[in-house]
């Protein structure tokens, strides 16, 4: 009807304003940008040393959605080696990064020598250029690495000669399972989380990338399942090292040097390592590591019973500078923890602030450390006994080891926590009776 109704002139402007006002209206097609990952040369794609090929072929397997692929493949699963899902070659897929699409395709073709050359190409806006390199390769390997960090059995390593023996680590601990005061729980989690998160921030300040934390109270508080909490939180290796077997500055200096990063090196019972008499001589010989005297003293038990292991071949400042030298040139992600049952026996070289990074009392079994044994044991948050037990803990002094270990003796419940007031309710009598 227009076209019979309009004379010709006056429909080629309109239809030429038409289409004016849609290139006005229509957003220009962006730039866009590609990013090509090579599989590097030589590795299979199987054996997971393809670099950042492989780590970025890890991150997709946890963003494909396999119901929108009709085609995926599937990989990996030999000797316990986890199965991940790719995309076929041809296939593209989009990941969302802060509001962002990105593109990424499955590219194969033939390489040098007629090999197989695979390579995943990340397109995006030429504008998100920066986001791509800056934020989001990084964000990728980023996870990957905590995925992988999650994924790796731990081992314990313990000091036999020069040479460190490991075994698979399984002890169950958990930040969860540990029974202490819920704060500072919280704010050792928030200080180990903080670490992890500072590698940037170390460098700056150039410090060696490491943390001590001295974990002191009586025995049976729980001092060894924190470190163990630790290193499964951390999933970091442990090492333990017993001063008592360290014959040398050699053998210190191989020992600390073939301890692999991610890991914490645990020297337990610290105020037993060192005589007052190789504190003197400490004293002496800051920066001079270790004295090669083999001779032993008698071992003398302390007022709960330990026996004191005497050990004169290390000096305490020494060994201190000589961790300090060691990590600040080699090695990164190291933690440190001593465990004592006497702080106040401790050499003050140990206690200067900026010595130990944070000092964790681990103390006598409170209310809200019963609480945490009793979910442990028997899945239960409440019982007509727990006001009792609650009052009589506020009045005597027992270490969750004695409670665990209360808990332990019945698996029905009410048998459990009655023998645990029964004990508590005869500790507390023993002390009006003054024993
Ligand atoms: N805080 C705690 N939370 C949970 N369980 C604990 C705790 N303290 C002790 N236990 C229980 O008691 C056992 C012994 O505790 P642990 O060895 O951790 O104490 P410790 O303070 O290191 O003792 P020691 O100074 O004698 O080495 C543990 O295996 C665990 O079953």
């Amino acid at each position: 009807m227009a076209r019979e109704l309009l004379p010709h002139d006056l429909r080629a402007a309109a239809s030429w304003a038409a289409s004016l006002l849609r290139a006005r209206l229509e957003r220009p097609r962006a730039e866009r940008r590609t990013l090509v990952i090579k599989r590097a040369a030589g590795s299979s794609r199987h054996d997971g040393d393809g670099g950042l090929f492989d780590e970025v072929r890890q991150y997709l397997a946890t963003r494909i959605d396999p119901h929108s692929m009709r085609r995926l493949c599937l990989s990996g699963g030999v000797s316990g080696a986890r199965r991940v899902l790719s995309m076929e070659h041809g296939d593209s897929m989009t990941d969302v990064f802060e509001g962002v699409e990105f593109t990424w395709a499955s590219v194969a073709g033939e390489g040098r020598g007629g090999a197989l050359s695979e390579s995943l190409e990340l397109s995006f806006d030429a504008e998100h250029t920066d986001k791509a390199l800056g934020s989001y390769v990084p964000f990728i390997t980023a996870s990957v690495e905590e995925e992988r960090r999650q994924d790796r059995a731990l081992r314990i390593y313990m000091n036999e000669g020069s040479h460190w023996q490991g075994i698979n680590h399984h002890h169950p601990a958990t930040f969860d399972t540990l029974a202490m005061n819920p704060e500072l729980k919280q704010s050792v989690v928030a200080d180990l989380e903080r670490f992890l998160k500072r590698r940037d921030y170390y460098r700056r300040i150039g410090k060696a990338w490491q943390r001590g934390y001295l974990l002191y109270g009586p025995p049976g508080t729980g001092k060894s399942s924190l470190v163990a909490a630790m290193a499964n939180y951390l999933r970091f290796n442990l090492y333990d090292l017993d001063l008592s077997k360290v014959r040398g500055n050699t053998v210190l200096q191989r020992l600390l040097n073939t301890m692999t990063n991610r890991s914490i090196l645990v020297i337990e019972d610290i105020d037993c390592c060192f005589t007052s008499a190789s504190r003197e001589v400490g004293k002496d010989q800051v920066g001079d590591a270790v004295t090669d005297d083999d001779s032993e003293e008698e071992s003398i038990p302390d007022h709960w019973g330990t026996p004191q292991p005497q050990q004169h071949n290390i000096t305490l400042s020494g060994l201190l500078n000589f961790i300090d030298g060691l990590w600040s040139t080699s090695g990164e992600e190291r933690i440190i923890v001593f465990t004592t049952n006497y702080k106040d026996r401790l050499d003050p070289a140990l206690l200067r602030p900026g010595r130990m990074d944070m000092h964790v009392y681990m103390g006598y079994c409170g209310w809200e450390a019963f609480k945490t044994l009793a979910r442990n044991y028997f899945l239960i948050n409440d019982h007509p006994l727990f006001p009792e037990i609650q009052a009589l803990l506020s009045a005597v002094e027992v270490t969750p080891a004695e409670v665990s270990e209360m808990l332990l003796r019945s698996e029905d419940d009410d048998a459990a926590l009655q023998g645990v007031a029964t004990f508590l309710g005869e500790k507390k009598q023993a002390i009006g009776e003054g024993n």
